[in-house]
């Protein structure tokens, strides 16, 4: 199945009534649109096309939109189990945010809001027709990734820290480590929910949208169907990327260019992603930016629909040629459609007329990162071998010819997991037959009711025995099992948090957890760290200064390392010269311990890692660099650096430096995106700390002594005579 792209024109705004448009939808008679035509910007005369899935027209409404391309392909699809992803793809003041979110009244709304509205009704539908035999829950989680930075728009924007929250690998999917996940029952709730978060998301005035998206906003929504036998989850993600803009054209201020690079910056690097996919390249590069991990594009399995934004003016003409290039280039991009699995109970209880979770607020179950959701757990239990492998990869396509094609009748049984439906206009879910095809369910309603706790008491167990077959497996690198004692401590400590009763603490409280759930999967030096950021929200915790002694204790005796290396492990990097007391962590010097798994370092923002190069020896000399009289700026007068002066260039580059700005850094010399990302996340971690020397910038992460004077090279300085 290729991304089903469809292009959807807006009007002309009140101020752009007068202005020349260029952009129009084109038909084969009595269809609707599927072209796209636009001159060529060097030649009026001629004209590019491009072929979508569907073209909606200016005076498309947002129920059409809706009803054509969501309602039967998403909800229908999301139902049967499988995962969907929508996203508005456009340049700035396109239309995006109205497609998805639109306004308040009933016509207005957008994709999201109809997208819930729908699915609600679902729910009780099929509550209703299997007479309380299902159950559907619904709970949101929704984010904002903003300058490269993932932040809840759950959480009121002052309760943020400055890193925003890790972003993980886990069995193939992205995930937000975190993240709240809330459990919404009915519409109101949601639409109180959605409508307070998106006061949080990071919107302002441009020249070119008075209303400018400064983010890309993520809504999860997840849906849990329970019947006495099985569970089966599947998600949806609606995605509101914000939109590229021409600098050129915006007149931003210093804090939109920040912005406006950093979302030029993840656009081109998703650019880059459907290009390096279309030409089969073996290398894609997700990693360099968040919204490209997590929006996974032809990563992800399910459907996946893009809505690409334009505007018909002039003035929009190369940025919405560059646009319709991009989209023509997704289109192409093949996703699997693969079903998730139900979990298969294998209790006998009944369910509860009541819900799981309530209206309550949740946070995500932070367990192992090993847990995977969506496994058929049964086959453990029955100690019968997982017939383990799907079937070779099947894909529904989504056809933009209009021919029909007969659909497949004798559909693989339901834990095959995967349809194929080639060619076929309507689109697969619509054809479901995967509830019919599941085992028998039978119900004892005279049984007493499953309560929270003791779902609870049964995931978890489920969740110990998953962790117990992992061990298993790989000794080497798997996590134990959570004992009962732990399990309960780290839930408490998310409670602790959840309920804010934290003094102000609740930033310490977070870095605890995740200092815990280090420890649980045996990644002491990683636990360390988090203990000691910790430490200032708790200080004189006698505990939390045991606890972080003997992990100390523990971390030296386990290393594989030779004895001398280890201290380093444990020395604070000194950023001043002469100030030893001002520490942050050093990344760069520190061993990797053995029991640390480094694919967990390698996705976890939390903290940089490096997994690929050697840790620089502890015992190597830190470089001596002198500010006159050698190398590079041997041309510089000696009037202008006295001896323990720093010269012009020096101060000019710690400037940068300190500026903690990625766009200036990545500026430097020898220092990419990469670089520029890690040494402004290092300093971070510092707070208010300074990088007072060339020394100090040698000992950022991902900052050696070459790199230094490499920067600093590059470095112009007018000298006046
Ligand atoms: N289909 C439409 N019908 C009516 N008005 C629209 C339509 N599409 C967009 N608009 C209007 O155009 C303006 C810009 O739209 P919007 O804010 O959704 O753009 P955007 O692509 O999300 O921009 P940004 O990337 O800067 O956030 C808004 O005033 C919006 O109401």
């Amino acid at each position: 199945m290729s991304v089903r792209v469809v292009a959807r024109i807006r009007p002309l705004l009140k101020h752009e009534l007068d202005k020349d448009t260029i952009v129009c939808a084109e038909s084969a008679e009595g269809q609707n649109p599927t072209t796209v035509r636009i001159p060529n910007p060097k030649n009026d005369a001629e004209t590019f096309t491009f072929q979508f899935g569907s073209v909606y027209e200016e005076n498309a409404t947002q129920q059409q939109l809706f009803e054509n391309e969501v309602v039967g392909p998403t909800v229908k699809h999301l139902f049967n189990g499988y995962d969907a992803c929508i996203f508005a793809y456009g340049v700035t003041g396109t239309g995006k945010t109205h497609t998805m979110r639109g306004g308040k009244s009933l016509a207005d709304r957008g994709v999201i809001p109809r997208l819930l509205s729908n699915i609600y009704r679902r729910c009780r539908k099929i509550e209703k027709d299997a007479a309380g035999a299902t159950q559907v829950d619904v709970s949101l989680s929704y984010f904002e990734i903003y300058c490269d930075r993932v932040y809840d728009l759950f959480e009121p924007p002052e309760k943020r820290t400055p890193s925003g929250l890790p972003i993980r690998d886990n069995h193939g999917k992205t995930v937000v480590v975190g993240l709240k996940e809330m459990q919404c029952s009915t519409l109101k709730e949601f639409e109180h929910l959605y409508d307070q978060a998106n006061i949080n998301r990071s919107t302002s005035a441009t020249k070119l949208n008075a209303h400018s998206s400064r983010s890309h906003a993520v809504l999860c929504v997840k849906i849990t169907q329970t019947t006495e036998s099985t569970v089966r989850v599947s998600q949806v993600s609606a995605i509101d990327l914000a939109g590229s803009e021409d600098n050129r054209r915006t007149d931003n201020n210093k804090e939109r260019l920040i912005e406006s690079s950093a979302i030029n910056k993840s656009l081109f690097v998703l650019a880059q992603c459907v290009e390096a996919i279309s030409k089969k390249q073996s290398r894609i590069p997700y990693r360099e930016s968040k919204m490209t991990r997590i929006l996974s594009l032809g990563q992800n399995n399910g459907m996946t629909l893009m809505i690409l934004n334009i505007a018909p003016t002039r003035s929009y003409h190369l940025d919405t040629l560059s646009s319709l290039n991009f989209a023509n280039r997704t289109k192409k991009i093949e996703v699997n459609e693969v079903e998730n699995e139900p979990i298969f109970r294998n209790i006998t209880k009944p369910l509860a007329a009541t819900s799981i979770g309530g209206a309550s607020l949740s946070r995500q179950p932070l367990r192992p990162l090993n847990t995977a959701h969506n496994t058929n757990l049964n086959d453990r239990e029955t100690g019968r071998k997982k017939t383990t492998e799907k079937p070779a990869k099947a894909f529904s396509v989504y056809s933009d010819a209009q021919k029909i094609v007969s659909r497949s009748s004798n559909l693989p049984s339901q834990n095959q997991g995967i349809r194929r439906t080639a060619g076929a206009p309507k689109r697969p879910a619509e054809s479901s037959t995967t509830f019919a095809s599941r085992p028998t369910k039978t119900f004892r309603a005279a049984e007493p009711a499953m309560t929270k706790e003791s779902i609870e008491a049964l995931i978890t167990r489920r969740i110990d025995e998953k962790l117990a077959e992992k061990a298993l497996q790989d000794a080497s690198t798997a996590a134990p099992a959570l004992s009962a004692e732990l399990q309960k401590r780290l839930d408490d400590l998310e409670n602790r948090i959840d309920a804010k009763d934290d003094d102000g603490k609740a930033p310490g409280l977070q870095f605890l957890l995740m200092a815990k759930q280090h420890q649980v999967r045996q990644e002491h030096a990683s636990a360390l760290r988090m203990y000691r950021m910790a430490m200032p929200y708790f200080p004189g915790n006698k505990k939390l200064e045991a606890k972080m002694q003997a992990l100390e204790e523990r971390i030296k005796t386990k290393s594989a390392l030779p004895a001398e290396h280890v201290p380093s492990l444990m020395a604070p990097l000194v950023l001043e010269r002469g100030s030893k007391s001002k520490v942050t962590e050093d990344e760069d010097f520190a061993p990797v311990p053995e029991s640390d798994n480094e694919s967990s370092y390698e996705s976890d923002s939390s903290f940089k890692f490096k997994s690929k190069r050697k840790p620089k020896k502890a015992t190597k000399k830190l470089p001596i660099f002198r500010d006159s009289g050698e190398g590079h700026e041997s041309s510089i007068p000696s009037s202008f650096a006295a001896p323990g002066e720093m010269t012009p260039r020096t101060t000019n580059l710690l400037k940068i430096i300190n500026s903690r700005d990625v766009s200036k850094i990545r500026a430097l010399k020898g220092v990419g995106v990469k670089k520029a990302d890690a040494i402004v996340g290092c300093l971070l971690e510092t707070e208010d700390e300074e990088v007072r020397d060339l020394e100090g910038l040698a000992q950022l992460n991902g900052v050696g002594r070459k790199t230094v004077e490499n920067m600093r090279s590059g470095i112009i300085v007018d000298y006046e005579f």
